[in-house]
């Protein structure tokens, strides 16, 4: 069924990028529809950050047409900007807070950016209720990212991104150097967000078990464009050699057989609540299990 104009939330026509010599984009399409968790994948290097700040506005490209929410983004004046940039938050790679400030302070980044008229007390109460919401302990509010695990500076990062209630999300790589009970607890909270507050979400990783467990759809990155979109089942009847080495070697294998399990265990009533009692357990401890490198996983799945 073709795509109403409306629900399409971003939009990029013939993207290039390229970098002196190095061309990382060329003719470049992609679409993301409203509501969906969309997964951007692709080897390391093939331009999904790039792509990302491109949308953003952060990167401009040699040649292209990007619009967010119907409006051209690329060449715009800044008040025009300004109004588009209020309506997405970004999760950068690595959360990306400013160390000295607080947690409460970070989030407040970009509501003073926005909203300089604002008093401290509602600045205050906004940045409490979004460190709350991200599954931080109140505690968190007034603590430097220095003295925060991993997985609790992400969801300061989050929390962040979330400031300004976004109807759109972009999330750079959010589960990388998390272990898998900390990496599913996150997957698990960017679903209860989206469809609690209706967001549509832009998902850059490299987590096969996030792609499986959370992504409506996933956008493959190689040869310089989107060479693939669709669910994982469309994309593995695909032949292209780097989806199917992706989606059939051996790591996506494993992933795949953790959520047929855990949605076999779902349906029978079986062992999940354990993994989601002790992930939100975790969640709300601020468990130091966020923190161990996810790589560390050796089968490549996160379902225990
Ligand atoms: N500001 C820059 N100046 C020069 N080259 C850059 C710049 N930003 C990115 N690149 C190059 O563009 C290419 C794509 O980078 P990008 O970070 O988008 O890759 P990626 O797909 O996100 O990789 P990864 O999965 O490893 O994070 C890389 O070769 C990178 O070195």
């Amino acid at each position: 069924m073709p795509v109403r104009r409306d629900d399409i939330l971003v939009d990029v026509k013939g993207l290039r990028n390229s970098f002196g010599e190095s061309v990382i984009h060329d003719k470049l399409d992609l679409q993301v529809r409203r509501g969906e968790i969309l997964g951007v994948v692709g080897g390391s290097g093939t331009g999904k950050s790039v792509l990302m700040r491109s949308i953003i506005g952060l990167q401009t490209p040699d040649a292209g047409e990007i619009t967010v929410f119907g409006e051209p983004t690329i060449g715009r004046e800044e008040t025009e900007a300004v109004a588009i940039r209020k309506r997405w938050g970004v999760l950068f790679q690595g959360g990306a807070l400013f160390s000295t400030l607080t947690v409460a302070e970070n989030v407040q980044v970009p509501l003073r950016e926005f909203y300089r008229e604002l008093p401290q007390s509602l600045l205050d109460e906004i940045a409490a209720y979004k460190v709350v919401m991200t599954g931080l302990p109140p505690e968190a509010g007034p603590k430097y990212p220095a003295e925060l695990s991993g997985g609790m500076k992400k969801r300061a990062g989050l929390a962040r991104a979330l400031a300004l209630d976004p109807e759109l999300l972009f999330l750079d790589e959010p589960t990388a150097g998390l272990d898998p009970i900390g990496a599913a607890a996150f997957d698990s909270l960017i679903q209860s967000l989206q469809r609690t507050l209706g967001l549509t979400v832009f998902l850059i990783t490299h987590d096969l078990d996030t792609l499986y467990a959370i992504c409506d759809r996933v956008a493959v990155l190689a040869d310089k464009r989107v060479i693939a979109v669709g669910t994982i089942d469309e994309l593995k009847a695909t032949d292209h050699p780097w989806i199917h080495e992706y989606f059939e070697g051996p790591r996506g294998r494993a992933a795949a057989t953790g959520q047929e399990r855990l949605d076999f265990d779902q349906e029978t009533g079986r062992h999940p609540t354990e993994v989601t009692a002790a992930t939100t357990h975790q969640a709300s401890q601020g468990g130091d299990s966020d923190n161990t490198a996810r790589d560390s996983d050796p089968a490549g799945t996160r379902t225990v």
